[in-house]
């Protein structure tokens, strides 16, 4: 079915919103804490009211751990792809079932689902963990309490839900959110036309920017196709490269992204806290992720040196401003045989440079005398502790 089909108007009005709610935004940053939802999309939760978590069956009834994965969209083969990568592949015994396992963890039980119905079920309780779009968290979740973000940054699916307008017409000169409110064209009989798939934010985005004439259209797909068919003003859709905006002669504005959005864990904060081997898991996947993720954006540098000893080498080493390491770079004595003799000629160094900086440690380290030098990756950095596991269990109270 063509989606404008499937559209259909609200008809909510924000003449007659409540005052203005906070705006919030995902800021991903290094060490992004473990957090609820509350603070930033509560506001209006009242409004459009999540499903009571009194509602939820009680949590005690299963003993097996349950993710959900997303099933399909362009999150679920890179969702599969990164937990390989941690060592945690996903066994799927028949592609149409919905069920599979990881057999590094044996308590949990992998459950593909939509993205929307992995938020869903987080609420209901019918599952405890998930990986989905921030986007989704934040749509979906409505600012309920028991979803906990536990990664905010698993670094992909990254995009952001944002405003566009037409490039020509009436919006020529509209290059900010507060040329688009000031429009003398919306009143009460003729609102400002918003299309979108995100009816919750797309509303609490607008009534805190003031907006007073708005009415929602409500479609799933092929969103941009609404302006240049006079069917709506605007719309409010994910971007990522922007092609289909400029495709469809469609423009963002100043001020106009609603939300940043990438892939994240999230979890029920009342599994955390009732059904056992949530917190355990919880915690081995996020340490996983983080040193995983942590391991990617570096490489392992190792070489050759030859120096009278192990302190020489490393003086002539720490010299070089890309060479300093994690904590400082690994020389160890190269063995050899001559005349009959132990001897020791070569050192060898380990050094963990950043990636983007891989070309320039290669040319210091020759410059200092390297060679034979070997480049590898690496699949995990374990720090002494996660800042995020640290950031849930306060965030829990424990
Ligand atoms: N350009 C993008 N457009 C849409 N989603 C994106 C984009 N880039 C990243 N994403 C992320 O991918 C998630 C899933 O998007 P996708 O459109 O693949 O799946 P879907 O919406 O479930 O499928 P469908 O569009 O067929 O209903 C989004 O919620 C968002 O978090
Ligand atoms: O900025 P871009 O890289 O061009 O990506 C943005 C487009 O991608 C998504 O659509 P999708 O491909 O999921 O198609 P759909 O409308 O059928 O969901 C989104 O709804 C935009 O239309
Ligand atoms: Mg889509």
């Amino acid at each position: 079915m063509p989606a404008m089909l499937a559209a259909q108007f609200t008809g909510l009005s924000l003449s007659q919103s409540p005052a203005p709610q906070p705006s919030f935004r995902l800021r991903p940053s290094p060490a992004v804490r473990a957090r609820s939802l509350a603070p930033r999309v509560a506001a209006s939760a009242a409004a459009v009211s999540a499903k009571p978590i009194a509602e939820a069956p009680p949590v005690a009834d299963r003993t097996v751990v349950r993710i959900g994965l997303p099933s399909k969209g362009r999150m679920a083969e890179q969702t599969l792809s990164l937990l390989k990568s941690c060592q945690l592949s996903v066994r799927q015994l028949n592609p149409r079932q919905y069920t599979a396992d990881i057999p590094l963890i044996p308590n949990l039980e992998v459950w593909f689902q939509r993205p929307k119905d992995i938020v869903r079920k987080l609420q209901s309780g019918d599952l405890d963990l998930g990986i989905v779009g921030f986007d989704i968290v934040s749509e979906y979740g409505k600012g309920n309490e028991d979803l906990v973000v536990v990664h905010d940054a698993l670094e992909f699916g990254h995009c952001r839900l944002s405003l566009a307008v037409p490039k020509e017409g009436i919006f020529e000169n509209i290059n900010t959110l507060e040329d688009l409110v000031k429009m003398p064209e919306w009143t009460e009989e003729r609102p400002l036309r918003v299309v979108t798939g995100f009816g919750y934010l797309g509303d609490k985005f607008l009534r805190e920017k003031g907006f007073k004439h708005v009415r929602f259209l409500s479609a799933d797909g092929a969103l941009e196709s609404y302006p240049p068919m006079g069917m709506a003003d605007a719309i409010v859709d994910l971007v990522s490269s922007g092609t289909t905006l400029r495709e469809n002669n469609l423009k963002e504005i100043e001020g106009g992204v609603v939300v940043e959005s990438q892939a994240t864990l999230v979890a029920s904060r009342k599994s955390l806290h009732k059904r056992k081997g949530v917190l355990e898991i919880t915690h081995e996947l996020l340490e996983r992720l983080e040193a995983h993720l942590r391991a990617t954006t570096e490489l392992m540098v190792t070489a050759n040196m030859r120096g009278n000893s192990a302190e020489e080498v490393a003086e002539r080493v720490l010299s070089q401003t890309s060479l300093c390491g994690l904590q400082g770079p690994t020389i160890s004595p190269v063995y050899c045989r001559r005349d009959g003799k132990v001897d020791v000629e070569y050192y060898a160094i380990n050094v963990v440079v950043p990636q983007k900086l891989l070309y320039k440690s290669i040319q210091q380290l020759r410059s200092i005398g390297g060679s034979g030098v070997l480049v590898t990756k690496l699949t995990y950095i374990f720090d002494e502790e996660t800042p995020r596991w640290r950031n849930l269990l306060s965030e829990l109270g424990l």
